[in-house]
């Protein structure tokens, strides 16, 4: 379960969260909502990438803010950008690099990464110069580093942003098809219908939160009335 216990977060003095408090344990988790409503910031406090002013978040029992490889092998985030992600200029380089960070020695990190490579179907990927793939292959350079961490919780900010509509649909099968507990950011509704749940931020609080049936048509009427009453 990912526990959000209470979490005040500010950045440059403006509230994010303040006091907010969530239990999510479903295997699919969406998160909706305007921009700078707080989702990228939620998903990096789950991953532990940014630590509350106050309260506390737990993945799995982990803190995960003070607990760096606890979280490490608990919870993988894809970022929204996999520029911010990739570091390293080969692509066996980028998946071997958690494999290291979780304690493996250099050559087994190399062997996991090349097998993970593998099963994601891009075996021939390993010594590719990642900025020579296209955005939506850099973007699966970072899952499948993700995978072959194999933590149990995995988080996608914005996931099919700037890919195109068989890529969406091949990374919406792939998320559904997952073993690991899933939260995933989108301004898409269409794409997180079958998800378990649903929850609604505005202004870093809880909107809505409930089945998709209920919340997405909900946070869809509001922004098309928003739309409507928004001068162009
Ligand atoms: N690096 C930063 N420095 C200062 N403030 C930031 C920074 N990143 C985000 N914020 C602020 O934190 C708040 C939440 O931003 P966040 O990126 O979490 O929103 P979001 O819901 O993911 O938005 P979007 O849908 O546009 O990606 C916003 O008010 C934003 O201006």
């Amino acid at each position: 379960m990912i526990e959000i216990e209470d979490i005040v977060f500010r950045r440059d003095g403006a509230p994010v969260f303040d006091g907010l408090r969530l239990r999510l344990d479903a295997p699919r988790v969406a998160i909706v909502g305007r921009n700078g409503s707080g989702k990228s910031t939620l998903l990096r406090l789950i991953a532990g990438l940014a630590e509350p002013q106050g309260g506390e978040v737990r993945v799995g029992g982990v803190k995960v803010a003070k607990d760096r490889a606890g979280a490490l092998a608990t919870v993988g985030i894809l970022f929204q950008n996999p520029d911010h992600q990739i570091i390293f200029p080969t692509v066996i380089e980028e998946i071997a690099f958690g494999l290291e960070q979780q304690g493996h020695p250099r050559d087994e990190a190399r062997r996991l990464a090349g097998a993970a490579l593998a099963r994601a179907g891009h075996p021939d990927w390993a010594e590719r110069l990642c900025h020579t793939l296209s955005q939506g292959q850099r973007q699966m350079v970072c899952l499948t580093a993700i995978l072959a961490m194999e933590p149990r919780w995995i988080l996608f900010d914005e996931p099919f942003n700037s890919l195109d509509i068989p890529s969406i649909l091949r990374t919406e099968a792939r998320i559904a098809a997952l073993s690991q507990k899933v939260v995933t950011v989108t301004h898409d509704p269409a794409r997180v219908r079958d998800y378990d749940r649903v929850i609604w931020l505005e202004q870093g609080a809880v909107a809505a939160d409930g089945a998709p049936g209920a919340v997405l048509p909900a946070y869809v009427a509001a922004m098309e009335r928003l739309a409507r009453e928004t001068p162009c």
